[in-house]
C-alpha cells in the first residue's frame, strides 16, 4: 500500500496542541512533509522553543505516524519559529521587530519581581530564543547588579539611539544605566513617560522573539503608559504566599484589567524554604497563596518558586541563578516558569492582543 503526503497531514491533523487547542495542521506547525516510498520525512514546528508540552507533542505525533496504514518509518525533524502576539502583529509601531512583550509585574514591592524577570528571560534564552530585558523599575532598578552590569554604560552608535548590553546570552537595557545610583528619582507623569518611551523606543533592540520587562512595582502610572503605545502579549505577576501580598495581586490584575493587558498567570516567589541539609520544606511566609488567586481569578498559575539563599547570592552577584547553579531546584522551578509563560505567549499569538490605545510619540 502506497502513502500519500495527504495521509500523513490526516495523521498529523488528528494531533493537537493541548495548549493551543488546535490541530499540528490548523497550526501551521507540520513542514515539508516528504514522502518516498514507505517512508516519510517532515518538519514540525512549535510556537516556542520553550515549549512545555513538547514530550506530548511528541508522543502523540509519533502514535498518529505509527497508526498509518503502509508507513514504515518516519523522521521528524523539530524545530521552533515563535510567533507574534496578536496573530501576527508585534509589539506595535515602537517596537515592529518584536515579537512578544511580556511584562513582568507585582503589586508591591520585594517580592522579587526582578529576580523573576532576569530568571525567565535568561531561561528563555538558553532555550534559544531571541531575548531582551529592560529594566523599568524606575524607583529601584535592579539589573544593572543582577546582571553584573552595574559599571558599565550603553553607547550610542549615532547619538540618538542606544545600543544595549550584552548579560547570560540577552540585550539588556535599564533605567539605572542612565542615571546615577544615588540619584532621587522622582519620577511622575510626562517625565515618566518620556523616560519610559526612551528606553522602548531609543533602544537598538533588532530582532528579539522576547522583550520581558521589568515594571516597577504597585504603579499603575507605567502599565497605562505602556499600554498605550506598544502591544504586550501580557503581563506575568509575581506575589509571595502570605495573605497581605495576595490582596496587592488582586489590585494588580485590577490594574491590568482595567489597561486591557492580558495577564498571563501568576508566579508565587519566596514559595518554601527548603533545608539543603534535610530537605525538609518550611512554609515561612506560608505556602499556595499563588495557586489560590490564580485559581480565584480563573488564570494560569505559572509555578513556585522556593525561598533560597544561593537566589539571594546569585542577584547580588550578577549571574543569575539558572546560569551559576542551573541544575539547582531554583533554578528548576525557574525553568518551568519560563516554559510555562512561552506556552502561554503562544496561546496569545492566536488571538488578537489589544491594540495600544494611543501611538504615543
Ligand atoms: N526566591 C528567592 N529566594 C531568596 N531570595 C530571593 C528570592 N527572590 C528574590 N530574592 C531576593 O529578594 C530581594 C528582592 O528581590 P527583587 O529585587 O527581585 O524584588 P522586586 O520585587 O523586584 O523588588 P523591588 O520592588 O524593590 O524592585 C533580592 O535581594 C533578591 O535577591
Amino acid at each position: 500500500m502506497s502513502v500519500s503526503e495527504a495521509d500523513v497531514l490526516a495523521a498529523m491533523s488528528k494531533v493537537m496542541d493541548p495548549e493551543l487547542h488546535v490541530d499540528l495542521v490548523k497550526a501551521g506547525m507540520v513542514k515539508n512533509v516528504r514522502v518516498t516510498g514507505d517512508t516519510v520525512k517532515l518538519k514540525i514546528e512549535l510556537t516556542t522553543p520553550a515549549c512545555p508540552l513538547k514530550g506530548k507533542i511528541q508522543a502523540d505525533a509519533e502514535a498518529a505516524l505509527k497508526a498509518v496504514p503502509g508507513l514504515k518509518s518516519f523522521d521528524i525533524e523539530w524545530g521552533a519559529q515563535v510567533r507574534a502576539a496578536g496573530g501576527g502583529m508585534p509589539g506595535g509601531a515602537l517596537l515592529p521587530q518584536v515579537k512578544n512583550v511580556i511584562l513582568v509585574g507585582a503589586g508591591k514591592g520585594g517580592v522579587g519581581k526582578s529576580t523573576v524577570a532576569l530568571n525567565l528571560a535568561t531561561a528563555l534564552a538558553q532555550h534559544g530564543a531571541k531575548v531582551g530585558l529592560l529594566d523599568a523599575d524606575f524607583y529601584g532598578p535592579s539589573v544593572p547588579l543582577m546582571t553584573g552590569l552595574a559599571d558599565k554604560k550603553p553607547v550610542s552608535p549615532d547619538g540618538k539611539s542606544l545600543d544595549p548590553l550584552l548579560a547570560h546570552g540577552l540585550k539588556v537595557m535599564s533605567i539605572g544605566f542612565l542615571v546615577e545610583a544615588d540619584q532621587a528619582l522622582i519620577w511622575r507623569g510626562p517625565m515618566l513617560h518620556g523616560a519610559l518611551m526612551q528606553l522602548v523606543r531609543d533602544v537598538n533592540w533588532g530582532e528579539l522573539d522576547y522583550l520581558v520587562l521589568d515594571l516597577p512595582p504597585g504603579t499603575g502610572d507605567v502599565a497605562l503608559s505602556l499600554s498605550q503605545s506598544i502591544r504586550a502579549a501580557g503581563a506575568v505577576l509575581v506575589t509571595t504566599p502570605q495573605d497581605v501580598a495576595l490582596a496587592d495581586v488582586v489590585r494588580a490584575k485590577q490594574m491590568f484589567d482595567k489597561v486591557h493587558i492580558p495577564v498571563l498567570g501568576i508566579v508565587e516567589n519566596m514559595s518554601q524554604f527548603v533545608c539543603p541539609n534535610c530537605s525538609h520544606a518550611t512554609p515561612i511566609f506560608n505556602h499556595g497563596g499563588g495557586r489560590k488567586a490564580a485559581e480565584m481569578f480563573g488564570i494560569p498559575f505559572l509555578g513556585e518558586i522556593p525561598l533560597d539563599l544561593k537566589v539571594r547570592e546569585s542577584g547580588d552577584s550578577g549571574v543569575p541563578v539558572v546560569v551559576g547553579a542551573k541544575d539547582s531546584l531554583e533554578a528548576k522551578a525557574f525553568q518551568e516558569v519560563a516554559r510555562n509563560v512561552a506556552g502561554r505567549v503562544s496561546t496569545q499569538s492566536m488571538k488578537s492582543v489589544p491594540l495600544p490605545v494611543v501611538q504615543a510619540r
